[in-house]
């Protein structure tokens, strides 16, 4: 069953650079610089467009396309001009006065041959559409929407809601492409196709609940201009944890792969570490400890077999533990507890520069505190430490800073976070957001709903501090982590507990890890 699952799971993958609208506005520019005209770029746009209807809906159906002022609007216009040339009997409805369209949108709607009509509420539904094309805004959003365009985003979701397809240009109307906010209000597509790239708004929340399906169109923009653009932020897919992991040689040993300590809690509260614990020694960490409190050894120690236990009393002892520089790298936070006691053990921790992941209480406990907390971050070496804080975590600790009250997208609070402590932070959710202190960050959106349940988020730091013990860096290993974590749920699917998480990785890991080069035995040939 477990194979038929895994050959069931995706690991084809989009294109990981994620555009900002103003860095996909660059891209636009440098490409026309470079001699392509802007209105082909358009053309080639609204024929994706119209491409996406025609493949889910045959001549003859009813379209509206509801064209807005700008650009998008003008995509809007090629592909109405497309459809009705195949058949489809395409109503275009202008919002803004045609004679304030400009440069490539104008040229668009002087192609455009139909009756062109005013956008307004009574005359989408009047129209009765099987189909609506949503070319109202797309990247140049730049405020609330309002008055009319608030009415006709209405008008659209509700003949949606009457059975109407939605296909948006580049974004649904009302949906910001880089922060993914709904300004206002926004429409519910069930497709969005996109252009060149994804932009970070298509994948973070609400956005990419109202985008529908993502088709992501080559228009002509050449892969060269990303080094031009520079993206900060990435989607986190197979290609890339594929080349991250680290593959064992035939020729090393367990020594070479690390050796994780996970701090246990107390005699009542071990599965959190143990969870953490197996998670690490499965994704491929060569030994893993469980640093147990006196109370906890007993049960940690029948509780496992391959994790090692040892006893070691509060921070003193876990600061003894670690003056052995072969543990590489240290989880805690599950199951600790908040209070004095976790901050101290967070302070042996983080004396020395191997590598630590905090979670849970080991972030909870500094809530008073923070400054203090943030300094010593600052103090370790960069890419050493991981912060993996779920929502409410990351809001106690960071939300009094006003640079994270202030910022406009779980981008950049994160980034803002991993600013202020040095860490890489990656803050746990349907979008998982991931960033460095140089504001390299990524979006991990695989993890399907049945992820969240009691212990995932413990079995999620066991995977990161197994990465980093095999010598990943802070913002790879949490990157890899998360995908790894979300891909895992998927394959167990439904009914998932977060021991299942651990048990599916082997399987994971084999699709992902290419055989080593030299044969193995098993493939030799004797010839006599
Ligand atoms: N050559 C290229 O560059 C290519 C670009 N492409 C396409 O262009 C799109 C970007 O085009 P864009 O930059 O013209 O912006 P767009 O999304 O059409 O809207 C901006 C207009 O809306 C207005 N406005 C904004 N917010 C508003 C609000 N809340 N409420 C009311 N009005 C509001 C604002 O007008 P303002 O009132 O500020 O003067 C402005 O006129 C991109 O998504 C892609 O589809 C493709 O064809 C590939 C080639
Ligand atoms: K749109």
């Amino acid at each position: 069953m477990r194979s038929a699952l895994l050959r069931s799971a995706a690991l084809g993958s989009a294109p990981p650079e994620l555009l900002t609208t103003a860095e996909m506005g660059r891209a636009d520019r440098s490409t026309i610089d470079s001699g392509t005209p802007g209105i082909v770029l358009m053309e080639n746009a609204g024929r994706a467009v119209a491409e996406a209807v025609m493949r889910r809906h045959p001549p003859g159906s009813r379209v509206v396309v509801l064209a807005g002022p700008g650009n998008n609007g003008g995509d809007g216009f090629v592909a109405a001009r497309r459809l009705a040339a195949v058949g489809f009997r395409v109503t275009l409805l202008l919002a803004g006065a045609p004679e304030r369209l400009k440069g490539d949108a104008a040229e668009a709607a002087r192609r455009w041959t139909g009756p062109t009509r005013p956008a307004t509420p009574e005359a989408l539904a009047a129209a009765r559409p099987h189909v609506i094309v949503d070319a109202l805004f797309g990247a140049g959003l730049d405020r609330p929407v309002d008055g009319l365009p608030r009415a006709l985003i209405g008008a659209v979701n509700a003949a949606r809601a009457d059975g109407a397809a939605v296909v948006a240009v580049d974004l649904p109307s009302g949906v910001n492409g880089t922060t993914g906010a709904v300004m206002g209000a926004a429409i519910e597509a069930d497709e969005s196709v996109t252009f060149f790239r994804a932009k970070p708004g298509h994948w973070l929340l609400p956005g990419r609940l109202r985008r529908g399906r993502l088709t992501i169109a080559d228009i002509g923009i050449p892969d060269a201009v990303l080094a031009t653009v520079q993206p900060r932020c990435i989607l986190v897919g197979p290609e890339l944890v594929r080349a991250s992991l680290p593959v064992p040689s035939l020729a090393g040993h367990k020594y070479d792969r690390g050796h994780v300590v996970v701090v246990s809690g107390g005699g009542h509260t071990t599965g959190a570490a143990r969870l953490a614990a197996r998670a690490a020694l499965r994704v491929g960490a060569g030994l893993v400890t469980l640093a147990s409190p006196a109370d906890a050894v007993a049960v940690n120690a029948a509780a496992n077999v391959a994790v090692m236990v040892r006893q070691t009393d509060a921070a003193e002892g876990l600061a003894t533990l670690l003056e052995d520089r072969r543990f590489n790298a240290v989880a805690l936070g599950p199951g600790l507890g908040v209070g004095a006691a976790t901050r101290d053990l967070v302070g042996s921790a983080l004396a020395g520069c191997r590598a630590v992941v905090l979670d849970a209480d080991a972030l909870t406990s500094f809530v008073d505190d923070p400054e203090a907390f943030f300094t010593a971050l600052r103090a370790r070496p960069p890419g050493t430490t991981v912060l993996t804080p779920h929502d409410g975590e990351f809001s106690r600790l960071f939300d009094k800073l006003p640079e994270i009250h202030e910022a406009s997208s779980k981008l950049d609070r994160v980034r803002a976070a991993a600013r202020r402590t040095g860490a890489v932070v990656l803050l746990k959710g349907a979008d998982t957001t991931i960033a460095d202190l140089d504001g390299c960050a990524a979006i991990n959106a695989n993890a399907p709903a049945h992820l969240a349940t009691a212990g995932a988020g413990d079995v999620l730091t066991g995977l990161v501090a197994g990465l980093l013990a095999q010598g990943l860096g802070a913002f790879t290993a949490a990157a890899t982590a998360a995908w790894l974590h979300g891909e895992a749920a998927r394959l167990v699917g439904p009914g998932l507990i977060a021991e299942d998480l651990s048990e599916v990785m082997p399987s994971l890991l084999a699709r992902l890890i290419e055989p080593p080069a030299v044969a193995e035995s098993a493939h030799d040939r004797v010839i006599r």
